[in-house]
């Protein structure tokens, strides 16, 4: 559905050459849900804006949908659905009129239009706002009209710049129950962009990183996370002092460190040991930590397991935390 190669973008204005985009190369195939995940700036909309035939690449090529965007950008335009940054609906604009002034641009006749209007409306739990002005939606909602809007023209293809940005953590679930039912429905391939490091894990198929206008990454998250992050395995021991510790951890295992347990935040007693173990699969690594501890004559009164998480590939990949700048 969509081939890149060496797609570039540089901006320049006045003394100021900002490289957006540095020739990435990116496929998606026809059916995915692909999540372009990285901090501000990175690129990512620059991308969709590119891959949509909005902006004009400054080097190499995409083909979107079978057309290339520069030679071909109204063929690629009738074959997408593209959710911008900003609510596409007009603020005193009714919602049911958005709808069908929406299909009337992409050139529906009448009949069509309304009956995919009132189609998209009840899809997307619009039905009893037809009347009403869009400036008067709450931001779930707005958003959920503006899938709509980008649904009109049933693409076969959907683009989303940050779909979720601004929406409360009910709304995002909301908003995303709705463009995973809506891809099933349509048998769409969904292309979004996000910072939410969850929503990228918990959603997407695929994450590609971006990072500096460079793919540094693309892959399934559980794949992502097994090859460039370990998961951390906590324990609390006793019967032991560091060395005795440290010596009983099996090899094969990442980082340990070792700090004393405050016992008045758990269990393990006032000599007892915090273990933090770095491993991959580190639910199936433990019980074989725990049973080389009991080899070893150490006592272990609590474990747990932290999952690792995209925070923690990106951190890997590039020494900062995505998390953070997202917060920041
Ligand atoms: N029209 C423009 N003129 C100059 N620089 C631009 C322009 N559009 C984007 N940029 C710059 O290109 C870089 C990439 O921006 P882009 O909007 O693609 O990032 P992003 O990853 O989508 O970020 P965000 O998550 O904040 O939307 C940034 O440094 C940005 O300031």
């Amino acid at each position: 559905m969509i081939r890149a190669r060496g797609l570039t973008k540089t901006f320049s204005r006045r003394k100021e050459v900002v490289e957006a985009v540095k020739g990435i190369d990116v496929d998606v195939a026809e059916g995915e849900l692909v999540a372009f995940l990285g901090p501000n700036g990175a690129g990512k909309s620059t991308t969709l804006r590119m891959l949509t035939s909005l902006l004009e690449p400054t080097a190499g090529e995409a083909q979107v949908a079978g057309y290339d965007v520069v030679a071909h950008p109204a063929q690629v335009r009738a074959r997408l659905g593209f959710i911008g940054q900003g609510n596409g609906g007009g603020f005193s604009y009714k919602v049911v009129d958005e709808l069908h002034n929406q299909g009337r641009f992409y050139g529906l006749a009448p009949a069509v239009y309304r009956e995919r209007a009132a189609d998209l409306m009840a899809a997307l739990e619009l039905s009893g706002l037809e009347k009403r002005a869009v400036q008067s939606l709450s931001g779930g909602q707005r958003r959920r009209l503006d899938v709509a809007l980008g649904l009109m023209n049933h693409p076969p293809l959907l683009f989303l710049d940050e779909p979720t940005t601004g929406l409360d953590p009910h709304s995002r679930a909301n908003l995303w129950e709705h463009i995973t039912a809506m891809r099933e429905r349509y048998g769409m391939t969904v292309v979004l962009t996000t910072h939410y490091l969850d929503e990228a894990d918990s959603m997407a198929e695929r994450v590609v990183v971006i990072d500096h206008g460079e793919i540094i990454a693309d892959a399934a998250p559980g794949v992502l996370k097994h090859e460039h992050a370990d998961d951390a395995l906590t324990l609390v021991v006793s019967g032991g002092d560091e060395p005795a510790v440290r010596a009983a951890v099996p090899d094969g295992f990442g980082e340990v460190v070792v700090f004393p347990h405050d016992p008045s935040t758990g269990s393990g007693g006032p000599d007892g040991l915090r273990v933090r173990v770095a491993t991959a699969r580190g639910a199936d690594a433990l019980p074989g930590v725990i049973e080389a501890f009991r080899l070893a004559g150490l006592t272990t009164t609590s474990a747990s397991v932290r999952q690792a998480s995209l925070d923690d590939v990106f951190l890997n990949l590039t020494g900062r935390s995505l998390r953070e700048e997202a917060a920041a």
